[in-house]
């Protein structure tokens, strides 16, 4: 991808100090980012013109895929994804200043879904029977709790948030689990890699397949022997409905490859002979975040 001589804008889902506010600040830097209240919204700023990339969560390391964006990207046919980064994911209790001290006496806890859901079993030893209330986004959550001093609320959400927000830390690290990463995407109109220092060495590509209509045995079989006799990677393969009656499913693959190299070429083209048919995100280079430390 060429250098822009403009400064691009960049629809994230926001506001400040969400997850994926960290995720585009880190890939971009502080300027041009823009805050969309929802995934939907960041999506349609990219497909419109409105934004040059958008900065989505696409799959989380215990929650799995962020269906809102799968949904959204899959059908948006002229996006495609121009690089991901993975962060390391620390969930905290947040309430706000008015209420450090009744932390007993918690009504409801507000936070993203995926967010909830990786401090399940924290909330349901910690907080059993208090409501879990779904927001936009964690930091959405935090803003809610730092507006409302006279509810007795709590938000989960990162340790940026809780200072944004300026909110008391009630309770740090409550994800479930220690391995909590989420992978974000840079998605735009413009097919091409986003290069910056930093990346894993081989690029991946991103795929979308569907079986052909006549649903033959073993085409599954088929698609997966395309990429094992050439040796290509597959890093993730996920099925996801299409829509259009149950048990019509689109696949979505990852190849740790580029779609220029022949092996990749060769292998598109024996996908659509055996008639299915094959949509190409483009290809892309991975990076790591590392943790969030206190100040
Ligand atoms: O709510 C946020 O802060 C987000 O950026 C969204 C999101 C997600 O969709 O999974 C991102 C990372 C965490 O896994 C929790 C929530």
């Amino acid at each position: 991808m060429s250098d822009h001589d403009y400064t691009p804008i960049i629809a994230y889902l926001g506001p400040e100090a969400s997850f994926t506010h960290v995720a585009a600040n880190e890939l971009f830097g502080s300027d041009g980012l823009s805050a969309k209240p929802t995934i939907p919204d960041c999506v349609e700023a990219v497909s419109s013109g409105r934004a040059t990339y958008a900065v989505v969560p696409l799959e989380n390391a215990l929650e799995g895929s962020v269906p809102l964006t799968i949904d959204y990207m899959f059908n948006e046919r002229d996006l495609f994804i121009n690089a991901e980064l993975s962060i390391p994911i620390q969930q905290h209790l947040m309430v706000n200043q008015a209420q450090a001290d009744a932390l007993d006496s918690i009504e409801s806890v507000h936070s993203h879904p995926h967010a909830l859901a990786q401090c399940h079993k924290y909330l349901l030893y910690q907080y059993r029977g208090v409501p879990l209330i779904q927001s936009t986004s964690t930091a959405a959550a935090a803003k809610y709790v730092s507006e409302n001093p006279d509810k007795k609320i709590a938000a989960i959400g990162n340790r940026l948030a809780c200072e944004k927000y300026n909110l008391h830390m009630a309770e740090e690290n409550i994800h479930d689990f220690h391995f909590n990463h989420t992978r974000f995407v840079v998605l735009s109109q413009r097919n091409g890699k986003l290069e910056k220092r930093g990346h894993t060495e081989m690029p991946k590509t991103t795929l979308m397949v569907k079986l052909p209509k006549d649903d033959r045995p073993g085409v599954l079989h088929q698609v997966l022997s395309v990429f094992s006799w050439r040796k290509l990677n597959l890093t993730k393969i996920e099925s996801r409905p299409l829509k259009t009656g149950l048990g019509n499913y689109f696949f979505i693959i990852d190849v740790l490859e580029d779609e220029e190299a022949p092996l990749m070429k060769g292998a598109m083209e024996e996908l659509k002979a055996l008639d299915c048919s094959v949509r190409s995100f483009g290809t892309y280079y991975s990076y790591e975040q590392q943790p969030i430390r206190p100040k």
